[in-house]
Parts: C-alpha cells; sequence; structure tokens
C-alpha cells in the first residue's frame, strides 16, 4: 500500500476548488499529522484517501496500484454508533472482512480491553460518552487491523483525561505497525503525537516536513500565520 502517492487532485464545490492541485506522498510507517485552517480541504482529503468521495481529476496511487479491498479505515468526528451493545458494533466492523463468529467475538473483546471498554461491552453504544464514543470508534476500526488509519479530529471538544486516553491508543496502534494520518488543531496533539506534519491551505499542501523542523521553522508564510493564531493562550501565560 505503500508510498502512498497523491498527485494533482481536483475536487470542486459549485465552481469552488476545495482540492487544488493536492499532491502529497507517504511513506509506510509513523503518524503524520495534517494540519491547516478551516475549510483547508482536510477532511475531504482523508475522504478521498478512503474512497468515500470520487476526486473530478487526478491520481491516488496505493503502493503502486489502486486502493485495496480493504486495509484502509477511518474514523470521523463524530461517529456514528450503531444501536447495539459495543461488542455488537465491533463485531460488525469484521463481518466484511469474512471474519468467523467465534474470533468476531474473541477480537472484539480484546480491543474493548485495549481502550479501557471491556467493561461496558454488553451496554448500548448510543449511551456512551463523548471520549467512550471516540474510543468505541477507534476500537471498530483497530479491530480489522488496517494498514492505513484515516483520523478526522478525534479529540475535538474532548476533555484533557479522553485527549490523553485517545492519544495513548493512537500511539498504541501505530506501534502495532498501522500507518496513521490524522487532523486536528490541537497544536501541543500535533508535537506529542506527530513524526511529520502535513499542513494544507486552500486546496493545497503548502508544505510537508519533520514535525520539530515545522514548528521551528515554518517554510510558508500560512503555516506561520497558522501557527500564530492558534497559540495565543501560549502568550497568556
Ligand atoms: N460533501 C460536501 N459538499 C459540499 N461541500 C463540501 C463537502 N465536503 C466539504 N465541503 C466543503 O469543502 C471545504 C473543505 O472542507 P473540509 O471539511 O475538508 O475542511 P477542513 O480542512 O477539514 O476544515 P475543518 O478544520 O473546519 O474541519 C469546505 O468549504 C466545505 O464546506
Amino acid at each position: 500500500m505503500f508510498p502512498l502517492k497523491v498527485t494533482d487532485l481536483r475536487w470542486r464545490v459549485a465552481g469552488r476548488a476545495v482540492l487544488d492541485g493536492l499532491s502529497l506522498e507517504l511513506g509506510g510507517d509513523g503518524i503524520t499529522i495534517l494540519l491547516g485552517p478551516n475549510g483547508a480541504g482536510k477532511s475531504v482529503l482523508l475522504r478521498s484517501l478512503c474512497g468515500l468521495i470520487e476526486p473530478e481529476s487526478g491520481h491516488i496511487d496505493f503502493g503502486g496500484g489502486p486502493r485495496p479491498e480493504s486495509g484502509v479505515a477511518m474514523v470521523f468526528q463524530q461517529p456514528k454508533m450503531l444501536r447495539d451493545s459495543l461488542l455488537g458494533n465491533v463485531e460488525l466492523a469484521l463481518r466484511p472482512l469474512g471474519v468467523a463468529a467465534a474470533e468476531r467475538r474473541s477480537r472484539a473483546q480484546a480491543v474493548l480491553e485495549r481502550v479501557g471498554l471491556a467493561h461496558r461491552a454488553t451496554d448500548s453504544a448510543r449511551g456512551l460518552s463523548g471520549g467512550e464514543r471516540q474510543r468505541l470508534a477507534l476500537a471498530r476500526a483497530w479491530v480489522t487491523r488496517p494498514r492505513l488509519l484515516l483520523l478526522d479530529e478525534p479529540t475535538a471538544s474532548l476533555d484533557p483525561s479522553s485527549v490523553e486516553a485517545i492519544e495513548r491508543i493512537v500511539r498504541e496502534i501505530r506501534t502495532e505497525g498501522t500507518r496513521i494520518l490524522m487532523t486536528t488543531h490541537n497544536l501541543g496533539q500535533a508535537t506529542r503525537l506527530a513524526d511529520d506534519v502535513v499542513f494544507m491551505d486552500a486546496g493545497r499542501v503548502c508544505e510537508h516536513a519533520p514535525v520539530q523542523r515545522f514548528f521551528a521553522r515554518p517554510a510558508s508564510q500560512a503555516a506561520r500565520l497558522y501557527i500564530q493564531g492558534e497559540l495565543p493562550w501560549r502568550m497568556a501565560f
């Protein structure tokens, strides 16, 4: 599946370019944090990578071929839960992969353990808090053992301890060999998690750099302004 090469991707809505000739290359390891202002096209890029949006032109090449049938998973900012138990939600993710019922159950139980939700396994998923829902959404993706995991602002509007729990899970998923591409507006989180940063503006990649270099010496004016704009609170303390 890697290197993942995106070339000159274009997608318009009502004549306005949302992806405007976007190109990007990702190697097979690590966590890439996708930064950029609201409306830059980050979510649209993630949706294009998992096949939910078909760009008008351009090319996405997964290690020399088309997108594989399985191996790419995505977690949305506001994941939808089935009206079922946590176990049921996780097991369902394995059905399309042809995993036998007994193995579906054991893998679902194991992954719920790892995200700290085993004690809620038979509860209704609809009754979970925001942080618990995100952990369940990560479990549903993780249980399929994706090679590439796309995370769209998985900690937006979560409290600090829920954010910490999600970050721990994301690191564990990465340690087990899953490539992660994740959006966030939390720059502290970006510095904690990222190996490298892709900065997008107006439907294009402006910059792709190792995390330390990106924050110490952003190469583009757009990235400098974004970093300054997102960090006013630092000046206050
Ligand atoms: N399905 C859609 N139909 C019409 N317009 C869309 C659709 N999806 C996204 N857009 C538009 O494309 C632009 C980019 O949206 P996108 O959600 O990718 O931005 P983003 O960089 O993820 O922003 P944010 O940081 O606010 O989440 C926005 O103007 C959005 O309104």
